[in-house]
């Protein structure tokens, strides 16, 4: 903490929010750049950087100037939509290092990708095969396929993130993959490519990533065997990060190296899809309080952001750290508990129960660990409008998005005649 309280980068967050207002979310190109390093560091120490490419999860946090940063870094993309596949593109991601994963993908947004020649789909349904082997067939190409499979290992995250196991609406189960990857052999329209695994998010213990790989490997080598050689293995993101001060995540290297060792002595090249851990503890959100309300049982601070900016709270009951930025603490008196609430009128609206905090009104408070699954899942809930988004690079900061205006909230309803 300096004089003038948190710092990102060189810039402090109190002038930030003067300049900018709150709710904002606030990111480090540094940290962004760092996180990235951190991946290729990892592959480097494998010998398997010159044959890898690492996807960035765009669904984690879409700006584009993120995008444009992990572009320039030398990333590729790994997609879900074609809203996320119009965002690589605008912000000057290279279609042929793009990876498009997802269990619906319409024919429109196969098109889509066809013509923009992306690297791979990874298919996650036998429907789906035939699907895109007819929409590429009327276009007169072949499209470049992985299966996504799904090996049945227990990710032990959170139910609502975990996509590995056979109960999940993800890939296609292991057991019948052979099968399939047969049938798209000898589909004209579609090349065989890969293969593709992700298990789930926010995942602490590399053990269940590294059981996939070996799963994966297993079907990729009888696959071989069979005749059907393939190019490139994707074994997708997951890994976690460090949400409480309490609670750390290992190393990037550490995380990776179980499975990382697997993969030395191969030929195939590699593809990874990190998200959360590119981005995550990337970028904060920044709040003020508005409103000390004591009560009863509990003290609430009622702050200026809320479940519609950050709903990860809400939806998992997931822990943020949540620190003061001010740094003047000796007139504030002692610190109590509070619950961290937003203004939404939903009892589920926190951002973080029992904090102790010495709190005044109009203070502002730094939602930590906020950078993935943050304003990417924002909402416009109760007719708030979203959030500003500024990048601190250095010593300057940019306003990478405005903050949306109460008229454009409702700019495309229209009453009836
Ligand atoms: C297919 C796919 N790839 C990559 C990711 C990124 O995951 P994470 O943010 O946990 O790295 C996800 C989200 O879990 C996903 O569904
Ligand atoms: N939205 C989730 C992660 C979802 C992963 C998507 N496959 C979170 O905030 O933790």
């Amino acid at each position: 903490m300096h004089q003038d309280g948190l710092r990102v980068e060189g810039v402090a967050l109190a002038g930030i929010a003067a300049r900018f207002g709150t709710p904002c979310y606030v990111y480090s190109r540094a940290a962004l750049t760092a996180a990235y390093a951190g991946y290729r560091d990892a592959l480097q120490a494998h010998g398997l950087a010159d044959r890898s490419l690492i996807c960035y999860a765009v669904k984690a946090n879409s700006n584009l100037a993120i995008l444009n940063l992990f572009a320039r870094l030398g990333a590729g993309f790994d997609i879900v939509s074609a809203g996320e596949l119009a965002r690589v593109l605008a912000a000057g991601g290279s279609p042929e290092k793009i990876v498009f994963s997802g269990v619906g993908k319409s024919r429109a947004e196969m098109r889509a990708a066809l013509e923009a020649g992306i690297h791979c789909f990874n298919v996650e349904s036998a429907s789906e095969l035939d699907h895109l082997n007819e929409v590429a067939g009327s276009l007169g190409r072949r499209a470049p396929v992985s299966l996504r499979v799904n090996p049945d290992v227990d990710a032990r995250t959170h139910p609502y993130i975990s996509t590995g196991l056979k109960s999940a609406k993800f890939g296609v189960a292991i057991a019948d993959a052979f099968d399939i990857y047969r049938r798209a052999a000898s589909l004209p329209h579609i090349a065989v490519k890969g293969i593709d695994c992700h298990i789930g998010s926010q995942l602490l213990d590399p053990a269940p990533a590294a059981e996939a790989a070996d799963k994966v490997l297993a079907l990729v080598d009888r696959l071989a065997a069979a005749g059907i050689v393939l190019e490139h293995i994707d074994l997708g993101g997951g890994m976690g990060i460090q949400y409480r001060a309490d609670e750390p995540a290992p190393a990037t290297t550490d995380y990776l190296a179980p499975m990382l060792a697997k993969l030395a002595g191969r030929r195939e090249k590699l593809v990874f899809e990190p998200g959360r851990s590119l981005v995550g503890n990337a970028g904060l959100l920044l709040t003020r309080v508005d409103v000390l309300k004591p009560g009863e049982e509990k003290h609430f601070a009622v702050v200026d952001a809320a479940m519609n900016d950050l709903m990860r709270p809400a939806l998992y009951d997931a822990w943020h750290d949540i620190v003061k930025v001010g740094a003047d603490d000796t007139a504030t008196g002692a610190a109590m508990s509070y619950e961290i609430v937003g203004p939404v009128c939903e009892s589920g609206d926190f951002l973080g129960h029992d904090r102790l905090l010495a709190l005044r009104e109009g203070d502002l408070l730094a939602i930590l660990s906020a950078g993935a699954y943050g304003m990417a899942m924002a909402s416009n809930y109760n007719t708030r409008p979203r959030a500003a988004e500024v990048m601190v690079d250095g010593g300057s900061v940019h306003l990478i998005r405005r903050r949306e205006e109460i008229a454009e909230l409702f700019a495309l309803e229209s009453v009836l005649p």
